[in-house]
């Protein structure tokens, strides 16, 4: 297998290197290139054993995967790199926000099988949930599934659902470190140092993951396992409420899947 990944900065290499901790790939079938991180990529070469080159003629030989994964703004250069080189059997993966398959074909003058993957930067710890969506001849797409899922979790989706998802999964751990960010500013306000109020928050967070995980109750059956009737928890949940937590929740995620179209018309 040979994968070779356009761009290797927050989101490519928290897929490689969930790939390869995974060993569903070898650090020799992957290949990295980029613009602005040379020496990060020669970083990933010493420690991860992956091949780096900046010759798209030799880095698009026989490759059975590229991954997209650029910014989309970026995207024209990146295509102006592939198209002379590209094979016809090289399958494109595409991770940019918004960027269309209709785009992404336009760009590279080829009727190359694309699919476009959501992922988020969980993928570093086999945890990322992907939204995908294919091109009309993607061929083999269990072996895509298989090589996606070997940094997570997986879910079909028609190309029109790729902004939600966006914004659900693909940017919902970022929505998700600034209310822990948040919440250990105020601990902080309430009187904890700054190592307190991080080590509270941190352990709070892994415990709180860990119940998810491990026990079968749902979010709601959690949090009223620890509501006292008139208790402490009631009282901090209902000045939550007071606030408009849902609605502050529904403008955040609407927000993201509203700059995602607007992405895709930019094009
Ligand atoms: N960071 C995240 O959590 C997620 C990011 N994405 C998508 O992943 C893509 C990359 O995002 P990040 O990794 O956060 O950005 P980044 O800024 O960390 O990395 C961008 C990479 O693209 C490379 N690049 C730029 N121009 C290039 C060119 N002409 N040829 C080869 N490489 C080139 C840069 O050198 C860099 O390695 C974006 O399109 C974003 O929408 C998708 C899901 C989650
Ligand atoms: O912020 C962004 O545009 C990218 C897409 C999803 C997460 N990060």
């Amino acid at each position: 297998m040979k994968i070779v990944f356009y761009g290797a900065g927050n989101m490519a290499s928290a897929i490689f290197i969930g790939m390869i901790e995974n060993k569903v790939v070898k650090p020799e079938e992957i290949y990295l290139t980029s613009k602005s991180q040379k020496e990060k990529i020669k970083f990933f070469q010493d420690k991860l054993g992956v091949n780096i080159s900046y010759d798209d003629s030799e880095l698009l030989k026989d490759a059975d995967y590229v991954i997209l994964a650029s910014k989309p703004q970026s995207f024209p250069d990146v295509a102006k790199r592939l198209r002379p080189y590209l094979e016809e059997a090289t399958k494109i993966i595409s991770v940019m926000a918004g960027t269309q398959i209709k785009t992404i074909r336009r760009e590279l003058k080829s009727d190359n099988p694309i699919a476009r993957l959501m992922p988020n930067t969980n993928a570093m710890v086999q945890h990322s949930v992907s939204g995908i969506s294919y091109s009309e001849n993607f061929p083999d797409k269990d072996e895509l599934v298989e090589l996606m899922e070997s940094f997570g979790t997986t879910v079909v989706v028609e190309e029109d659902a790729m902004h939600n998802i966006t914004a659900a999964t693909g940017s919902g751990s970022a929505f998700l470190y600034y209310i822990y960010e948040k919440y250990a500013e105020s601990l902080m306000e309430l009187g904890f140092d700054e190592n307190e109020a991080m080590f509270l928050t941190t352990n709070l967070v892994i415990g709180a993951g860990k119940m998810v995980e491990d026990s079968d109750l749902s979010f709601s059956q959690l949090r009223k396992n620890i509501t006292s009737k008139r208790g402490t928890t009631e009282a901090g949940l209902d000045a939550l409420d007071g606030e408009g937590i849902k609605s502050i929740l529904m403008t955040t995620l609407n927000a993201a899947a509203n700059r995602s179209e607007e992405l895709s018309q930019d094009d």
